[in-house]
């Protein structure tokens, strides 16, 4: 947003009676923004700017207004509702006027609003409870329904409030909405409220097939609920999947209701669409429960939300809060974080990933979106791209919901008008960036585009080398992916003359993760090592805090030399040293994890070890006649895994790292594997919360080597839950389910033991549970 802040100069003017001419050219730039956005909002359903941005702007343009009252327009947009009507469809006054809703953008806010209604409620309506209605706030577009006599007669928007657009025809076509009131007792003219919305899942299988069919997809519920219903012909509307719930009621003469909540029950009785969302709530700390509770759920529900709202549900006491121009006194609408943005697309690059797969992916402006600040989001293959139809330059729609990595959603179409030759397609590189080598697909008929040069791209060594470190695999805390960076690549050109890009490139000191092992501390004079003194990288000189745009290279692995201390090895590359020596030692699994096998993860990996027990009877397996079969039929490992794995081992290269590792001495066979009694077979145990002295992969690794089976979720066959501190929902399902619960003393007993240590703790039949468990495991195999 290219929006100047209020400097502290002009605040202080606001003391004066005449406000400074920047102020004064500041509102009226905002007055005809939000007159602009609304209106590509409300009447072309093509919004221009995000809804947080424009909640800004309109945030901004109520605070001037506060801070001068004196130049506040007649026809302010903040003494209006939202839409004006548009001259496709034909104006209907509605009997009773149609508001919009106060925002309020954090909980603090709420709290500050609710007091304050409170407040008034109780001095205008002593006599009331002042209970709160919570609904959701449904993203989709209001319409105003009127009945006569039972008999739907015309269907409107809002509008502007008074006046607004006639669509009834298209109204006709949604199936929920009654055309003809059931049951009795409705006044024989009502003004029903709701929201109509395009469900999501309706919405994602919508776009689906406008994919398929090669068209632009709609970019979100809401602009297609709204595009959908104010449609010229009523036949297209209803091709859409349109919804409603109600949320309100106008005129209502007659209407036997005590409170809006009752009034939905009428409707529902009706035959008109109630949310399943609505609560009546006694306090505010309810409230701010019901907001948390849906902040977490919002996108498990039949339709996207953008916050919740909050109403007094006696009509006597919005009676007596009674409206503003805008909105009524008695409401509020609560707005969750933004989770969709708009922003600009700067470029599309490619990166080359540990298997080689060249992905490209989207830098933008950095925003903020869903509580994190976003500049990179990937656009998985040119495919992708091509769907999304963005070019670079575009301004893009970006959503991140809830936990889900960021996406950019498609471009802002209306925005290219004028800047046409500032925008660029991508083109996907025929070469790797990283080595030059002609990129393909692995298969013909594959999207992905590989580097076939799996052996020496610089990329792919750097991400093998930090995947090896990773904490699924070595565990090496001390080499992580800048430090692999330093490993497998020389600094590259100066950032300064690439525009302060960081771009690595020429060979490392290490052009095999075969070689890494040589810097463990058990190997100290290991030539290697030395050549880590002369790594440098590219480092960016600071000045008070803030970056200079001046670069120079600095040692990465050594510390800088100083008249007094000559370089040395820094702390942290010692430590790299000792993680190092000490990774030698880690069971096979994360052994297997570590050669980037593809489609060898953890589970797979885990069961290798537990058939095989070391590297030597993996490496006979995969050269046996038979070993396609023989691994397929690994539990846990199938057909693609064994196809994988034989591929795999088939590499001189490949091969090649397995032995060095070996040399260097790490370990790569399981003796507990050997040793370990296996007096747990055939019994399912589940690890949760926190053990003071097992991390959950030693807890699971003791199961398995016994025989057991380390189970994730609690069932009633599971013989036993071992629960560490902060054990949740599994222990409760544990104890309901009357399943023996150890805690890490217990478990010590059972790994030592097997279960025969827990024979007293017998249930009503004599037996003990690990015995039923047994028992019923044998009735259902025989079943079999
Ligand atoms: N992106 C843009 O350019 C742009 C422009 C204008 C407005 N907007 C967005 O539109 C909104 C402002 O529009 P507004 O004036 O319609 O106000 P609003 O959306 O904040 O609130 C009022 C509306 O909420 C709807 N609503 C949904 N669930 C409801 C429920 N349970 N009970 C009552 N009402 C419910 C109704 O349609 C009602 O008219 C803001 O979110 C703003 O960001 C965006
Ligand atoms: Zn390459």
């Amino acid at each position: 947003m290219s929006e100047t802040p209020l400097n502290e100069s002009v605040l202080n003017e606001s003391e004066q009676v005449i406000p400074a001419g920047d102020v004064r050219a500041e509102y009226d730039r905002l007055v005809d923004e939000v007159r602009r956005y609304r209106f590509a909002y409300y009447n072309e359903d093509s919004p221009l700017v995000s809804d947080a941005e424009f909640d800004l702007l309109y945030r901004r343009l109520e605070e001037l207004e506060q801070l001068h009252p004196e130049i506040v327009a007649n026809d302010s947009p903040t003494q209006e509702v939202g839409g004006e009507v548009s001259a496709a469809f034909a104006p209907v006054i509605h009997l009773s006027r149609m508001y919009s809703l106060e925002d309020v953008f954090s909980l603090e806010e709420l709290e500050a609003w609710v007091e304050k209604a409170s407040a008034n409620a109780a001095v205008q309506a002593p006599d009331q409870k002042l209970r709160w209605l919570s609904e959701v706030k449904i993203d989709g577009l209001a319409v105003n329904l009127l009945y006569r006599d039972g008999q739907l007669v015309r269907a409107a928007t809002r509008g502007d409030g008074t006046t607004g657009e006639d669509v009834t025809h298209n109204v006709l076509t949604i199936k929920d909405i009654p055309q003809r009131l059931a049951g009795a007792g409705w006044p024989s003219e009502v003004e029903i409220r709701g929201e109509v919305f395009i469900p999501s899942e309706a919405f994602r299988e919508f776009n689906r097939v406008l994919e398929e069919a090669g068209k632009a997809q709609l970019a979100n519920p809401r602009n297609a609920a709204a595009g959908s219903l104010r449609q010229k012909d009523p036949a297209e509307t209803a091709k859409r999947p349109l919804n409603m719930y109600v949320h309100g009621i106008g005129a209502r003469e007659g209407l036997a209701a005590a409170s809006q909540s009752e009034t939905y029950e009428l409707l529902r009785g009706w035959g008109l669409p109630v949310s399943p969302y609505s609560r009546v709530l006694d306090s505010l700390a309810e409230v701010l429960e019901y907001i948390r509770e849906y902040g977490e759920k919002r996108h498990e529900l039949i339709h996207e939300i953008d916050g919740i709202v909050i109403k007094a549900d006696s009509f006597a006491i919005q009676r007596a809060l009674g409206y503003t121009s805008r909105v009524p006194r008695w409401a509020a609408a609560y707005k969750y974080p933004p989770e969709e943005v708009h922003t600009r697309l700067l470029d599309i690059r490619v990166q080359v990933g540990r298997t080689g797969r060249v992905t490209p992916f989207g830098i933008m402006e950095p925003v903020k979106v869903a509580g994190s600040t976003v500049e990179r989001a990937t656009l998985h293959n040119q495919d992708v791209v091509k769907a999304k139809g963005v070019l670079i330059g575009d301004t893009v729609i970006l959503r991140k919901a809830g936990d889900v990595i960021p996406e950019i959603v498609g471009p802002v179409l209306a925005l290219r008008e004028g800047h046409e030759d500032e925008l660029r397609e991508f083109v996907m590189p025929t070469h790797c960036p990283s080595c030059g080598t002609p990129l393909a697909p692995a298969k013909e008929g594959d999207v992905d585009i590989r580097c076939p040069n799996a052996r020496s791209c610089p990329v792919q060594l750097t991400e093998r080398v930090a995947h090896l470190a990773g904490r699924g695999a070595f565990d090496i805390e001390a080499l992580g992916y800048e430090a692999a960076m330093a490993l497998t690549s020389g600094p590259g050109p100066d950032p300064a003359e690439l525009g302060g890009v960081v771009q690595p490139s020429g060979p490392g000191v290490i052009t095999s993760e075969a070689q890494v092992f040589d810097l463990a501390a058990g190997n100290p004079d290991s030539a290697l090592r030395e050549r880590l003194a002369d790594v440098v990288v590219w480092r960016e000189k600071r000045s008070k805090g803030e970056g200079t745009g001046v670069f120079e290279l600095v040692p990465y692995f050594w510390t800088k030399a100083t008249a007094k201390t000559p370089s040395k090895p820094a702390a942290n590359t010692e430590k790299l040293f000792r993680e190092l020596e000490k990774a030698k030692a880690q069971p096979l699994w994360r052994v297997l994890v570590a050669l980037s096998i593809r489609h060898v993860g953890p589970t797979a990996s885990r069961a290798l070890a537990t058939r095989y027990g070391s590297m030597d009877a993996i490496r006979a397996a995969v050269a046996q006649e038979t070993a396609r079969e023989d691994l397929a039929h690994v539990d846990g490992v199938g057909p693609t895994i064994a196809d994988a794995l034989i591929e795999w081992f088939a590499v001189d290269w490949h091969r090649d790292i397995v032995d060095a590792w070996k040399d260097a001495g790490v370990l790569m066979a399981d003796e507990a594997h050997a040793d370990a009694p296996r007096h747990l077979e055939g019994l399912s145990i589940v690890v949760t919360g926190t053990l003071p002295n097992f991390s959950r992969d030693e807890a699971k690794e003791a199961i398995i080597v016994r025989g057991g089976k380390a189970s994730g979720s609690v069932s009633k066959n599971t013989a036993f839950l071992v629960s560490g501190d902060a054990a949740g929902s599994k222990l409760d399902k544990a104890v309901s389910l009357g399943i023996p619960v150890l805690d890490e003393d217990g478990f010590r007993l059972l790994l030592d033991q097997g279960p025969d240590a827990f024979a007293d703790a017998a249930n009503d039949d004599g037996k003990t549970h690990a015995e039923d468990v047994e028992a019923h495991a044998e009735e259902t195999e025989t079943r079999a």
